[in-house]
């Protein structure tokens, strides 16, 4: 391998995405410099992600933690900063790739914050895309940053795409179907944590883990897609292929159809962005087709999985109604983490707000912030009515 040395920020380090990337990064001490390594609370982890990779700074959100997390770095020169703020600041600073990793809106400033110091994103975190596409999209533009596609689909869309829209017909997100693919409605509605969080293919957080199972996953990434590659939502499709082998396809207009394989391990769609425009060596296993033996496919089941319905629908809409959408999923998902709803009743909760709260389209950034934390209140103010209902 012969990249150029660079300099890079793994924000969420202590996570799924975290951990694959610092496991590549660490893997190549003499190409990539660790600048700043981020997390929520898991002070232990963040210590030992800054340690491993001789990082700058270690960032925690929670400012309780800051002492306790000093103390574990003590002696290592690693400096130490705390507070959500701080890890903006040092998102902003202008290190040549990030990783942003941290999981929901809560990962939107950083990530405009590396937008705007112009370095290249590889974002995995798709919440932000979908409440903040065109804002955030306008700045990669506005200040010449770059943005690669980690979601393990969109970065197989990348791989095969070609920027002219004319010669382009169709783009095919792959669903794996998640833990309850051949789950009837009635069985979903007694589904438990433990069974919801345990995908068949990709080991991820709890919260991507949940939308994979509602299939809400595939619905937020209609609307990732639609923002990263700028086609209509018409052109956008999904198929359910359990194997998890082909990661999505392009359809041109000449009958040609692209798609990206390989085995599920998202350090290759990290390595990607870590080395595009080249390639790098990574341990990941290899394909062996002859072994799988088959590869299937499956139409989509709206009627068992309504949170496809739910994001085509705010997919067409756009405005406000993403903004709101991802909000109320965020709090539905986290009631049903700690066990307060049932795993039917996220998507009746999500379905309930998107009909009765409404919001102006968002213009800018704090339009953004202002629908998302009205949308949070409101659901958690109606979420036991939404469940009786
Ligand atoms: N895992 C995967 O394979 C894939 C993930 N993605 C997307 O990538 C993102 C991360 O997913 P994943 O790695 O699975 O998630 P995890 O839950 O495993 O990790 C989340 C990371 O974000 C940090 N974090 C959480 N909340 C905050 C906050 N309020 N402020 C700052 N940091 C925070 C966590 O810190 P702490 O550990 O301290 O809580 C952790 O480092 C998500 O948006 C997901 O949709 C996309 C495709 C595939
Ligand atoms: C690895 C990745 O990109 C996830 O978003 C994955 O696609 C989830 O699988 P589902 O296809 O089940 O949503
Ligand atoms: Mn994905």
């Amino acid at each position: 391998m012969t990249l150029n040395r660079r300099s890079v920020t793994v924000l969420g380090a202590t996570g799924s995405i975290g951990n694959s990337t610092l496991d590549l990064i660490n893997r190549h001490p003499d190409t990539f410099d660790v600048d700043t390594v981020t997390a929520h609370r898991d002070i232990v982890g963040l210590a030992a992600a800054a340690r491993q990779s001789n990082a700058r700074y270690a960032v925690i959100a929670d400012e309780t933690k800051y002492l306790a997390l000093k103390g574990l770095l003590g002696g290592t020169g690693i400096q130490v900063a705390a507070g959500a703020d701080a890890i903006i600041e040092r998102a902003g600073a202008g290190t040549d790739w990030t990783m942003a990793a941290i999981v929901g809106l809560a990962g939107l400033e950083p990530i405009m914050a590396a937008l705007r110091a112009g370095g290249t994103v590889a974002l995995a975190n798709k919440e932000a895309l979908v409440a903040a596409g065109t804002i955030m999209m306008d700045a990669v533009v506005d200040h010449g940053a770059t943005l690669l596609p980690v979601d393990s689909e969109h970065n197989a869309v990348f791989q095969c795409f070609e920027p002219d829209p004319a010669r382009i017909r169709r783009i095919v997100l792959t669903a794996s179907g998640g833990p309850f693919r051949t789950w009837s409605y009635e069985q979903m509605r007694y589904a438990t944590v433990t069974q919801a969080v345990k995908h068949p293919n990709w080991p991820m957080g709890h919260k991507i883990s949940v939308d994979s199972a509602t299939m809400m996953n595939k619905g937020l990434e209609l609307i990732e897609a639609r923002h990263l590659f700028g086609v209509a939502p018409g052109m956008l499709d999904i198929v359910v292929h359990p194997e998890s082998i082909i990661h999505s396809m392009v359809d041109f207009i000449d009958g040609s159809t692209l798609a990206q394989m390989g085995c599920p391990d998202m350090r290759v769609p990290i390595a990607y962005t870590l080395a595009w425009p080249e390639r790098m060596a990574t341990p990941c296993d290899r394909l062996d087709l002859a072994q799988l033996g088959q590869l299937t496919f499956e139409k989509p089941d709206e009627d068992r999985f309504p949170a496809l319905r739910i994001a085509k629908s705010a997919l067409y809409q756009g405005g406000a109604t993403p903004v709101i959408m991802n909000a109320a999923n965020e709090v539905a998902v986290a009631a049903f983490l700690q066990q307060h709803i049932g795993f039917a009743d996220i998507m009746k909760v999500v379905e309930m707000v998107l009909e009765t709260y409404m919001a102006p389209d968002p213009a800018d950034l704090d339009d953004v912030h202002a629908i998302d934390e009205e949308a949070r209140a409101f659901t958690t103010f109606h979420l036991k009515a939404a469940v009786a209902a």
